[in-house]
């Protein structure tokens, strides 16, 4: 279906989620293993005995040359990705005062691995690596039971997983941020899902981290008329695999892509909004405003605009497909959605790094002291004012 105005609403909110969500999350605390296996059974039609996969091993032996190839490369391109970006300790001096920061990795991190409709096993490289490349001591794993692909439980045991738990949905981020008899309780948990999964990582984090919201899928298309209009359609559909509840736009330039695009996805079952704007500039201004997961920038030059795009997760430029950010180009596919691309970005290895800073001061100018004790005095706080002045003869 296609829509000529963008929505009031969007169709991945996950708040619409939150009641059930805190049902769920309350089962789990109150009642631990036993609530997963009820839920399990309940949500994801599995009677399970445990949790737990312990078959692991065997699972992850029966990949094909093929596919353990392609993992081992796209593997190296994202450790890269993560190495180049990832922060390094600094430090200096102003002032009498030696600072600085070094970077700790988290020490328990959950991934929630999708598997409603499709395993998702590039989430666990997406999640796992930067993770592995900040040091993160203890990786555990949750995917719905039916989604234990052979192919995570490889990834898992390249990553050196400590566990991959049999769990779905927010019954997983439940057990994630609270433990139970099986399931090791995290200081953060991270990774992409439907709203139910969103609506958990929203809710517990009151708890433990979070890496933001993410999902379901959105894009956003910029395309002048230089964008062949298969490509545009092509992308537009591989986002809309992700389900019904996706939320995909088209701004662009071009009548003739309107048109085009009208008639090949009208009949589809995901409502696609097509909107027509006069410039390409005018088309980044709403983008702004829709602050999108993907936004792919199909326009001549597009480096060019790079500078005015301000919320999105990635971007894809010129004729790069969103799909390869998905599997194999270096940058997360793991990106905010529901507008929280207005303040972070897609998961990179910070998200599994402290920041801890340090000051010491050996030999401090005597405007800084005394600054500080004029500050403290104001604030009222007369022992924060003596401690300073103590140690610096004040
Ligand atoms: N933005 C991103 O970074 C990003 C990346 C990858 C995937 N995604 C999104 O991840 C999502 C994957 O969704 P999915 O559904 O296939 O898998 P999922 O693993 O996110 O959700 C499946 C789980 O949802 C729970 N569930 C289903 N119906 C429920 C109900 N009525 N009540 C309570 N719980 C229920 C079940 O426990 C099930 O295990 C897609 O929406 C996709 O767009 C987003
Ligand atoms: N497009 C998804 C992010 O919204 C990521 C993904 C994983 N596999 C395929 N696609
Ligand atoms: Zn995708």
């Amino acid at each position: 279906m296609i829509s000529s105005e963008l929505p009031k609403n969007r169709p991945n909110d996950f708040t619409k989620a939150i009641l059930t969500v805190e049902e769920i999350i309350k089962l789990v605390r109150e009642k631990g293993d036993k609530a997963l296996l009820e839920l399990e059974e309940k949500l994801d039609h599995m009677k399970l005995d445990s949790v737990v996969e312990d078959k692991i091993d065997e699972l992850a032996s029966k990949i094909s040359p093929e596919l353990k190839e392609a993992i081992d490369y796209i593997y190296e391109q994202l450790v890269e990705f993560h190495e180049t970006i990832k922060p390094y300790n600094a430090g200096g001096n102003s002032k009498g005062v030696e600072f600085g920061v070094i970077w700790k990795p988290i020490e328990k991190v959950g991934i929630y691995v999708p598997g409603g409709n499709k395993a998702y096993p590039s989430t666990l490289l997406m999640a796992g690596i930067p993770a592995k490349v900040a040091g993160v001591n203890e990786i555990y794993a949750a995917t719905p039971p039916s989604k234990i692909d052979p192919v995570i439980c490889y990834i898992a045991k390249k990553l050196g997983v400590k566990k991959l738990y049999r769990l779905g949905g927010a019954q997983a981020i439940a057990a994630f941020a609270y433990g139970t008899e099986s399931v090791k309780k995290v200081d953060k948990v991270v990774g992409p899902g439907n709203i139910y999964v969103q609506a958990a990582k929203f809710l517990v984090s009151r708890d433990i981290g979070i890496d933001g919201i993410e999902g379901p899928t959105e894009l956003v298309i910029i395309a002048d008329d230089t964008a062949k209009v298969e490509d545009l359609i092509l992308d537009m559909r591989a986002q809309a695999e992700h389900g019904l509840s996706t939320f995909i736009v088209l701004l662009t330039t071009s009548q003739n892509i309107i048109d085009e695009v009208k008639r090949e996805l009208e009949s589809d079952r995901n409502v696609y909004y097509v909107v027509k704007v006069s410039s390409v500039e005018e088309a980044i201004k709403i983008a702004n405003e829709i602050s999108p997961e993907h936004l792919s920038l199909y326009v001549t030059n597009p480096k060019r605009y790079l500078d005015i795009v301000s919320n999105s997760g990635a971007v894809s430029l010129g004729s790069t497909p969103p799909a390869i950010i998905d599997y194999a180009a270096g940058p997360n596919h793991i990106l905010p959605t529901n507008q929280w691309a207005r303040f972070r970005g897609g998961v990179t290895v910070y998200d599994f790094l402290k920041p801890i800073m340090y000051a010491n001061l050996e030999k401090p100018d005597e405007k800084l002291i005394q600054s500080a004790i004029i500050l403290a005095k104001h604030e009222g706080f007369e022992f924060h004012a003596k401690s300073i002045g103590a140690r610096y003869g004040r």
